[in-house]
């Protein structure tokens, strides 16, 4: 809860409780006291992802005399400034709703609980390390987390080293492959890395349940959680009742995943203060086989419950799901699939998903997003500028500013006839989308324009590359090129690595230096 301090009508200070429990003290100058001549002044603290965790309005009772409005709204990211004399804190419950990010929860008591100013939850999600990157369907994990810290709970990224040793059958027609505990680790590094990014590593507890799996014996786990669970029970999850109507069967291994996911969460509602899981909507069954347990094994009494909370899964608007399995996935690690080409994918979505996109996988305010729908029916709507918006804000979320600069620089180099300064992550980032080719420095350097334009495939002829010339269309490095003398110089070679050749406005070739 931001606490404020008005020692003179001049200065502020602002303390604020962080994600992760600490405080942070703004304190705030006014050299302009006639700066206090509006009626309100509205705080935001942002983190360095733009993400606002915390945000306040402060109502002036007159010109010189701040004073902190009854009860400054907690508030994360949630509420536009007139909103924020609101006394009740934001129910995530609610706006998980509105956004269409809820399917169903185990009890509606968590939606009251949600609102509650004295309780604060502890969400975890657990992700697989089956992959050496997360992907789309996988962001709705993380942006769930993310509402839940706005809305001043605490998140957990659970690493599910042991699980993915056995294989989740939820949703799967076949056994998973076994993974070697080489690729299980690069995928866990991988995975690890791309939470902390996203969610900034002082808002999410990242945990492995391969540290309370690895020295659990197999008597004490029959006996302690073993005993408890009812086959009867387990038979029914959706999960296993798929797979034994199917040809190959079940493994007794696969069919004892959802114990392990459900103790999962006795540990950490036991250990770690964790009362909620998350998960897609397909994770129901492993998700509700902890909450039994936690009831049947810990008999927490009511007011002290365990919650299970699922969300829809993403779905192209052919029906069929996000994930990794398929061609083309989106994956959300840089290495994988580059700030540009995740950008690019954003910007192309078709008109009928881009609204639901806007409301399920960025912050922006539905107001915003509702304005943005009525835009789109206007005439005069300029083409994709809902998905322009789509793209800015998810790539901004999942690869930082950074990212996104990259990534719109790289659009900007692409635009046809684009005369853009190049650097030589901006021509690598674009290198994916056009034909590339090595050539040594020597058979580069001192070689004519109209030579390189041949060789590197740009143009079929010496011919065509004059023709191209004189009529004002051959490019090196985004700069046009007027004279057919041009020798390839040193400096030509961005960054001592690439060259990017152009004839016309949307042919390119990109040179690498071997
Ligand atoms: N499209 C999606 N929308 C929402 N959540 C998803 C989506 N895809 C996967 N998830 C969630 O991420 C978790 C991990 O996904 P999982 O590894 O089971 O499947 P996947 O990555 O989609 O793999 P595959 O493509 O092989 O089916 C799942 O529990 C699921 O709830
Ligand atoms: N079963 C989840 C991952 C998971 C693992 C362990 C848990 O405790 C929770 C979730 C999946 O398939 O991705």
């Amino acid at each position: 809860m931001p606490n404020m301090k008005t020692p003179d009508s001049n200065s502020l200070t602002f303390i604020s409780k962080n994600p992760n429990g600490s405080h942070c003290c703004f304190c705030f100058c006014f050299k302009d006291p006639p700066f206090l001549s509006s009626q309100t002044l509205s705080i935001s603290i942002f983190d360095d992802h733009r993400n606002i965790f915390n945000n306040t309005s402060i109502r002036f009772s007159s010109l010189t005399s701040p004073s902190p409005s009854p009860s400054p709204s907690p508030s994360p990211g949630l509420q536009s400034p007139h909103e924020t004399h609101n006394l009740d804190p934001p129910n995530v419950i609610d706006i998980l709703e509105k956004r269409g990010l809820l399917e169903s929860l185990t009890s509606d008591n968590l939606r009251s609980l949600a609102s509650s100013t004295n309780k604060t939850l502890k969400v975890y999600c657990g992700f697989d390390p089956t992959a050496e990157s997360l992907h789309l369907g996988n962001l709705l994990g993380i942006i769930v987390l993310s509402w839940f810290v706005r809305c001043g709970h605490q998140a957990v990224a659970l690493i599910g080293g042991a699980t993915a040793r056995i294989g989740d059958p939820s949703g799967k027609s076949l056994e998973r492959p076994e993974l070697d505990l080489h690729t299980l680790d690069k995928n866990t590094l991988g995975i690890e890395n791309t939470v902390s990014t996203i969610l900034n590593s002082s808002s999410v507890a990242i945990l492995n349940n391969y540290d309370w799996w690895k020295d659990f014996r197999l008597l004490d786990f029959l006996k302690q959680v073993g005993r408890f669970a009812r086959i009867g029970t387990m038979i029914a999850k959706e999960s296993v009742k798929k797979r034994l109507e199917s040809e190959q069967g079940m493994s007794y291994t696969e069919f004892t995943y959802q114990l392990l996911q459900g103790y999962d969460f006795l540990y950490l509602f036991r250990n770690e203060g964790v009362n909620v899981q998350i998960g897609g909507s397909d994770q129901w069954g492993n998700i509700t086989a902890g909450t039994e347990l936690i009831r049947k094994i810990l008999q927490p009494d009511v007011s002290d419950e365990a919650y299970g909370l699922t969300f829809p899964l993403l779905l192209k608007s052919d029906g069929t799901k996000f994930g990794k399995s398929e061609d083309g996935a989106i994956w959300l690690s840089p290495s994988m699939l580059s700030p540009y080409k995740f950008y690019q994918y954003f910007f192309s979505v078709p008109d009928a998903d881009v609204i639901r996109f806007l409301r399920i996988l960025t912050f922006l305010e539905l107001e915003e997003v509702d304005e943005l729908e009525r835009d789109m029916k206007r005439p005069g709507y300029v083409p994709n500028t809902a998905q322009r918006r789509l793209a800015e804000e998810v790539t901004r979320f999942v690869h930082g500013e950074e990212g996104l600069n990259e990534a719109l620089k790289a659009t900007e180099a692409l635009r046809p006839g684009a005369e853009t300064k190049l650097d030589w992550r901006t021509i690598e980032a674009i290198a994916e989308d056009v034909p590339s080719c090595s050539l040594a420095y020597d058979q580069v350097v001192n070689l004519s324009l109209v030579d390189l334009s041949v060789s590197a495939g740009l143009v079929d002829s010496k011919s065509a590359a004059r023709r191209m010339l004189k009529q004002g269309g051959l490019y090196l490095n985004n700069n046009r090129v007027d004279s057919e003398s041009k020798r390839i110089e040193p400096k030509d070679i961005v960054d001592d690595k690439v060259l990017l050749l152009s004839a016309g406005k949307k042919n390119k070739v990109v040179v690498r230096i071997s």
